[in-house]
Order: structure tokens, then sequence, then C-alpha cells
């Protein structure tokens, strides 16, 4: 076997791992806050803002995903344990093992998408973290934020309203690569 640890191959990937896999420029099953910042760049978001995005991403997930309490220098996140990444205050259209609960998810567009029940507005997503808080759980309010403000501008259409496919996108990483695609696209056409 050429790697045993890398998990770039193989079909039992759960979507909350496909769902970061993207993040793994190397793909050999770990992902460095580097990498991170690359995945944030070839979404097109700033130098600045890929560079925030990988340290409190790493700073609050790797330990999660790393065996024994010391943190390691690099901040390493294991693809392979990254269901001990989820938080508090989310949708839980991800379950605790990382399978994407599809009741979960048309639950969102139920009971958020008032203008067109197949899309979300900025207001919309707002009202959805809202009403995911559970109490006191400040920490999962600011992760359950980042995680769907970010979504919200990176994957909204050209009329500014994120569509429930993108939404569905997000949860198995595709969205992410056709992100990209559109990014590397738009760039090679400045050029
Ligand atoms: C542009 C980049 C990213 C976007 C837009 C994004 C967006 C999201 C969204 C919308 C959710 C679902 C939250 C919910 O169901 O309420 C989520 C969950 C999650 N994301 Fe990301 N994410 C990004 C990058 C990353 C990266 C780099 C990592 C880690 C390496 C990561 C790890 C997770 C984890 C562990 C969850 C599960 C949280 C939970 O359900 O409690 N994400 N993300
Ligand atoms: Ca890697």
């Amino acid at each position: 076997m050429a790697s045993s640890s890398g998990i770039g191959n193989n079909d039992e990937l759960t979507p909350l791992q496909k769902h970061v896999m993207f993040f793994d420029i190397n793909k050999d099953g770990i992902i460095y806050p580097w990498e991170t910042y690359q995945g944030f760049r070839k979404l097109g978001r700033s130098v600045f803002r890929s560079l925030l995005a990988a340290v409190l991403i790493h700073v609050v997930t790797s330990g999660k995903t790393r065996p024994g309490k010391w943190p390691s220098p690099l901040f390493p996140i294991e693809i392979k344990n990254i269901k001990f990444g989820k938080h508090g205050s989310d949708s839980d259209a991800y379950d605790s093992e990382g399978r994407f609960v599809p009741e979960k998810f048309e639950e969102i567009f139920k009971k958020y998408a008032h203008n067109n029940s197949e899309s979300l507005t900025s207001e919309e997503v707002n009202e959805l973290l809202k009403k995911n808080r559970e109490p006191k759980d400040y920490f999962g309010w600011l992760n359950a934020m980042t995680d769907w403000r970010i979504l919200f501008d990176v994957g909204k259409n050209k009329d500014g309203i994120l569509t429930k496919e993108a939404v569905r996108d997000v949860y198995d990483g595709t969205l992410f690569e056709q992100k990209a695609r559109e990014v590397a696209a738009k760039k090679s056409k400045e050029n």
C-alpha cells in the first residue's frame, strides 16, 4: 500500500470528511494551517481573511482531532477524527459520526426560507443562527456564525442569495471544488 495513513482514495469517507478534504492539499489525511490558508485563497478569500480563518480553525479544532492532552505545535487536523470537531448551536445536519442528515437539512429550508423555498437571504441566515443557539453556548454560537457567514459570502449567487443547492453542496464539500474552479477561471481570464 502506498500510504496507510492517507485517506485520499476510498469511498468510505463521511460527508463531514469530504467537507474538509478540499483543504487537505496534498491528500495525506492531515490538514495543516498553511493548507487551510491555501484552500481559502483558492476560494477567492483575501490574504487577511484566509490567514485569520486558518489560525482560528486550527487553534479551535486541532486538539479535538488528536490524541493526548497537549497541542501539537503545528496545529494539524486529523481528518479521520474530524467528527470530534463538531460544536454546539449548529443545524445538526451532520450527526455525531459526521454523516449527513437529510431531514435536518430540509428543516433549515422549511423553517427559514420564507422569501423563496429554494434559497436563503442574508437575513434568513441570521435568523437561522439565532434560532439554533443553545443557551450560553457562546463558543458554539461563534463557530456556527463563522460557518454560516463564510458560507453565505462564498456561496451566494449573483443575486446575493444562497441557494439550497449551494448549501447542499457544502455538506459534501463539492461547493468548494466548484467555487475554486470558478475563481481560477476568472483569474485566467483577467491575465
Ligand atoms: C470556506 C470554508 C468553509 C465553509 C464555508 C464552511 C461551512 C460550514 C457549514 C455551513 C457547516 C454546517 C454547520 C451547520 O450544520 O450548522 C460546517 C460544518 C463544519 N465544518 Fe466547515 N466550512 C468551511 C471550512 C472548514 C474547514 C477548513 C474545516 C476544518 C478543517 C471545517 C470543519 C467543519 C466541521 C468540523 C463542521 C461540523 C460542525 C458541526 O456540525 O458542529 N470547515 N462548515
Ligand atoms: Ca495535508
